[in-house]
């Protein structure tokens, strides 16, 4: 089958996903190594009897509802390409808010300790360790599987301004930062149905949260100034429509200097507030 026909059969059977032509050039430059502007002024050239079986199962596995980022098992995240697997979360562009906030606002190139809970495949923490060498960056998830993710990511990018340990939120943690941020589950249990299908393939436990997807957040704000150096701050990511409580949380929890910041599509997505007075 040549090129042209295959992108009319597959962009129809993909037509359950938002960009179905986008997504069928994808996979066949994925697959073929052949880039778009070929694909676009040579699609009378013949796929191999190897190709073609290849891009069908890929196609079978999109058509189910499989994130491309998990069918090839990477997704770029503020410009770095990094593994992803089924124990990750897949990195979504609107965190890059929060790395942007810690780059831009709060660090200035200044030597900084940070750490980041609940890693995944260590989105954060090396988008952080890379951009500012200055920084050094702590890591860590419940998930063993996650932080081998995390770790091939660093050895891959070379990124040695950066590790990664297990711990359940602070349960591990024996030192003070500068900087904590956290993008933590946040979905609660009666909102995940009403999400796309794709995310049902990512792990629970990296999404949903109890208490309206508010405890794990509850949690972290109530235990973070102990690891905070006073003048320290505490970045967190939450759902659109949870400002609110967040901030009253943050309140309740004695920070200071609360403030939150929209994603790209307009929507309240990164709260943060900073530790200034040791009371509890
Ligand atoms: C929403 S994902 C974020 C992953 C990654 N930071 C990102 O932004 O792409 C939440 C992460 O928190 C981890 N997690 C959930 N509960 C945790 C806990 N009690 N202690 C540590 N990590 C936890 C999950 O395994 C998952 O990797």
């Amino acid at each position: 089958m040549n090129i042209l026909k295959w992108l009319n059969k597959t962009i129809k059977i993909l037509s359950c996903v938002d960009n179905p032509k986008y997504e069928a050039e994808f996979l066949l430059t994925y697959v073929s190594g052949y880039n778009r502007s070929f694909i676009i002024t040579s699609d009378r050239v013949e796929l191999s009897q190897k190709q073609y079986q290849y891009l069908n199962y890929l196609v079978y596995r999109r058509s189910l509802g499989e994130p491309i980022a998990y069918i090839i098992g990477e997704k770029e995240f503020w410009s770095l390409s990094l593994r992803v697997s089924y124990d990750t979360l897949i990195p979504r562009p609107d965190t890059e808010i929060l790395v942007e906030q810690v780059l831009f606002k709060i660090i200035n190139n200044k030597s900084t300790l940070i750490l980041d809970l609940g890693t995944g495949c260590g989105a954060i923490a090396l988008a952080l360790a890379k951009s500012c060498v200055n920084c050094y960056v702590i890591g860590v998830d419940k998930s063993k599987k996650a932080l081998d993710i995390a770790r091939i990511n660093a050895l891959q990018l070379k990124i040695k301004n950066v590790s990664f340990l297990f711990s359940n939120w602070f349960s591990h943690i024996n030192k003070k930062f500068d900087i904590i941020v956290s993008n933590p589950p946040y979905i609660s249990k009666k909102e995940i149905t009403l999400l796309k299908k794709d995310i049902f393939f990512e792990p629970f436990d990296a999404l949903i949260s109890d208490k309206n997807g508010l405890s794990d957040i509850e949690n972290i704000i109530q235990q973070a100034k102990k690891y905070l150096f006073i003048g320290g701050w505490l970045l967190i990511e939450h759902g659109w429509q949870q400002k609110i409580q967040v901030q009253s949380l943050f309140k309740k929890y004695n920070f200071f200097e609360i403030e939150s910041y929209q994603d790209y599509g307009g929507n309240d997505r990164v709260t943060i507030g900073r530790h200034l007075i040791n009371k509890n």
